[in-house]
């Protein structure tokens, strides 16, 4: 075992599993085994013993401490996302693949002189995790080309029966992230496997999927996606469902200028810009191999929403029964008012019969998935 295999501070066995931390070198004399203060000061000086003088006992406790279970392009991406913004005082990282995991911690804290960085820990075993206010899952199995994400559920349904309790056992209270796919499924799977109540559960859902249609709304009109107001609702993926009747710029509805967009007849064929969101994530996994850097920056600002309270208002997967005369229990992407408490409420937003009859119909289709899975 490494030297920086230090436990942490009472609430392990000393030496039970690997937990690698962000320290300072190791002084001369310290033993091997990585406990501090072994050798008494005044037999050895060390540059740390001239340079300190102790001022306090007291156990560092944090406060906004954020998991990351997963350390593949999205888990980074999430995790780099989420550090530049400040909004961590420790970061766990849990991956199976030890070497990668490691190398991704140590790069990681490489760049502190750059960064106000804190600490980052990382170990496949969980323990590292204990104490998260929030916990982001992006560990499992991700498309092959021409794949949909409704194709990875058996797998990443396996994966999730393995790290779900873990979670559980170590953060009874955390907010729970879900980003692998497919995403709505997996949510309803963690909410299930882990029984926390349901405003602990979030799917990151559409809010890639908003980001993509705001970004491309944007590019039409020539204006900054920040300031183009539109929801993708529902299945995160080829059954989402885009509110054209609610898009506007500067509370003016785009349907007042064009009442057919979104539709057949609309001689500008707006729907093409949902059609490009749903194309989006195929075609960057056809020339890259995955996607990563959005999903990462959604992921950061679902973070602070709830690590500061801020109760903004994000499209993320929720359970919907008895909504929108769904009466499945399935979890779908609807507007979410996020703060300490996770998801706090629900933004009751007035669909058009045929925005409602698709968002059944991507309720219909998870449905049917999710009847046959064995939980
Ligand atoms: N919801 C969304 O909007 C998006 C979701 N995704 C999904 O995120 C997931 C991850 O994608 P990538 O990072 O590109 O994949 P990746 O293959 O780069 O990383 C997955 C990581 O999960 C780890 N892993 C596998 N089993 C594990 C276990 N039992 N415990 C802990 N870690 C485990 C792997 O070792 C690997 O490091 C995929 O399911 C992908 O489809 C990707 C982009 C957007
Ligand atoms: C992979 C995926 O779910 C996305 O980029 O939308």
């Amino acid at each position: 075992m490494s030297w920086v295999g230090r436990a942490l501070r009472g609430s392990r066995r000393a030496g039970a599993a690997r937990v690698n931390r962000l320290r300072p070198q190791r002084p001369a004399g310290l033993s091997p085994a990585g406990a501090w203060a072994v050798v008494p000061a005044a037999k050895m000086a060390t540059v740390r013993g001239e340079l300190l003088q102790n001022f306090t006992s007291e156990e560092v406790v944090h406060h906004n401490k954020v998991s990351i279970i997963g350390t593949g392009s999205v888990g980074m991406a999430c995790a780099i996302s989420i550090l530049l913004r400040g909004l961590t005082d420790e970061l766990a990282l849990v991956d199976v693949n030890e070497d990668k995991l490691k190398a991704e911690m140590m790069d990681l804290q490489h760049g502190s002189p750059f960064v106000k960085m804190p600490t980052i820990v990382s170990s496949k075993d969980y323990l590292v995790t204990a104490n998260s206010s929030l916990v982001v899952i992006t560990a499992g199995a991700r498309q092959e080309k021409g794949e949909t994400r409704l194709n990875l559920v058996q797998r990443n349904v396996a994966i999730f029966k393995l790290i779900i309790s873990s979670i559980v056992q170590y953060s009874p209270h955390c907010k729970l992230i879900v980003v692998s796919n497919p995403v709505d499924v997996l949510t309803y799977v963690a909410w299930k496997l882990s029984e926390f109540p349901q405003n602990h559960i979030i799917g990151s859902g559409c809010n890639l999927d908003t980001a993509r249609f705001r970004f491309l709304i944007g590019q039409k009109l020539g204006i900054h996606s920040d300031s183009c107001h539109g929801w993708v609702l529902g299945e995160h993926g080829d059954t989402s469902v885009p509110v054209w009747s609610g898009v506007n710029i500067a509370g003016v509805p785009l349907k007042d200028l064009n009442s057919d967009i979104g539709t057949e007849k609309d001689p500008e064929q707006w729907k093409n810009v949902h059609k490009d969101v749903i194309a989006s994530a195929y075609e960057i996994i056809k020339m890259k191999g995955y996607t990563s850097w959005a999903i990462g920056l959604s992921v950061a600002d679902l973070t602070e929403s709830i690590l500061k309270n801020l109760r903004r208002v994000h499209p993320v997967s929720t359970i919907i029964k008895g909504l929108y005369e769904i009466n499945e229990e399935v979890f779908l992407s609807v507007p979410c008012v996020l703060g300490e408490n996770g998801i706090a409420d629900l933004i009751k937003i007035k669909l058009t019969p045929e925005e409602q009859a698709r968002l059944k119909k991507s309720a219909k289709t998870l449905w049917e998935i999710q009847k046959e899975l064995n939980l």
